[in-house]
């Protein structure tokens, strides 16, 4: 078994993407193994799991974030279809405040995005019916729960899709720009 680990722009940021097995029967691959992660020096106490579907595409979810002390780390996949996943840094002091990168996970490449504590996070859906599924190292709380405009034209994401008509939660609709946002999070020095 094999973990293959990339890096992104963002520091901290990595792309996990596990070995598959593949037989006559379909694939069998570890998804997650605490050991391995640990021997990589990815050593995250995650306490909780989540799963979504969203049934169609371009259906969007983000920008969040949960703040402390409640901040969450994220091991993210995507278990049927496939999404854009962004993810974007809001440490107060970072050399790269206000960057994003993003990612297709799909069922078909297995990757996996790993997202520290202190980066906004969201997806656009590519296909119908498509469900992510993400560890998280700390519980939901719904007052520590926040959001940050997935459109906000400073952060400057290209979700590669055309911006009207994407299915949004009132939340989202409603989430402020990164300028009217104070950020609970404060840059401490690299990450990797
Ligand atoms: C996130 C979450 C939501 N909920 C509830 C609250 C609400 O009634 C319902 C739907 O919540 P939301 O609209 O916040 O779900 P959603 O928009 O899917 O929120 C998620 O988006 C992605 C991008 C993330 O990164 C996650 O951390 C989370 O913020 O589920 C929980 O009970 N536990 C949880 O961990």
């Amino acid at each position: 078994m094999t973990l293959e680990i990339e890096k992104t722009a963002l520091d901290g940021v990595l792309i996990l993407t596990p070995q598959r097995f593949g037989d006559n029967r379909g694939f069998f691959s570890e998804s997650w193994n605490r050991k391995r992660m640990e021997d990589a020096g990815l050593g995250i106490d995650f306490v909780q799991d989540n799963h979504s579907l969203s049934e169609q595409v371009g259906t969007v979810r983000g920008l969040h974030y949960q703040s402390p002390p409640y901040g969450q780390a994220k091991l993210v996949r995507c278990g049927r279809g496939r999404l854009y996943d962004v993810v974007v840094d809001i440490r107060k002091g970072s050399p790269t405040y206000g960057h994003w990168i993003g990612i297709e996970l799909s069922f078909d490449n297995g990757k996996q995005l790993l997202i520290p504590e202190g980066f906004l996070h969201g997806f656009v859906t590519r296909e119908p019916m498509t469900e992510i599924i993400y560890k998280c190292s700390n519980y939901y709380s719904k007052a520590h729960d926040g959001a940050v405009r997935f459109d906000d034209p400073d952060i400057g994401i290209d979700w590669g899709v055309n911006i009207a008509g994407l299915v949004l939660s009132e939340k989202d609709e409603a989430a402020p720009c990164l300028a009217e946002f104070d950020s609970p999070f404060i840059f401490d020095g690299a990450l990797s």
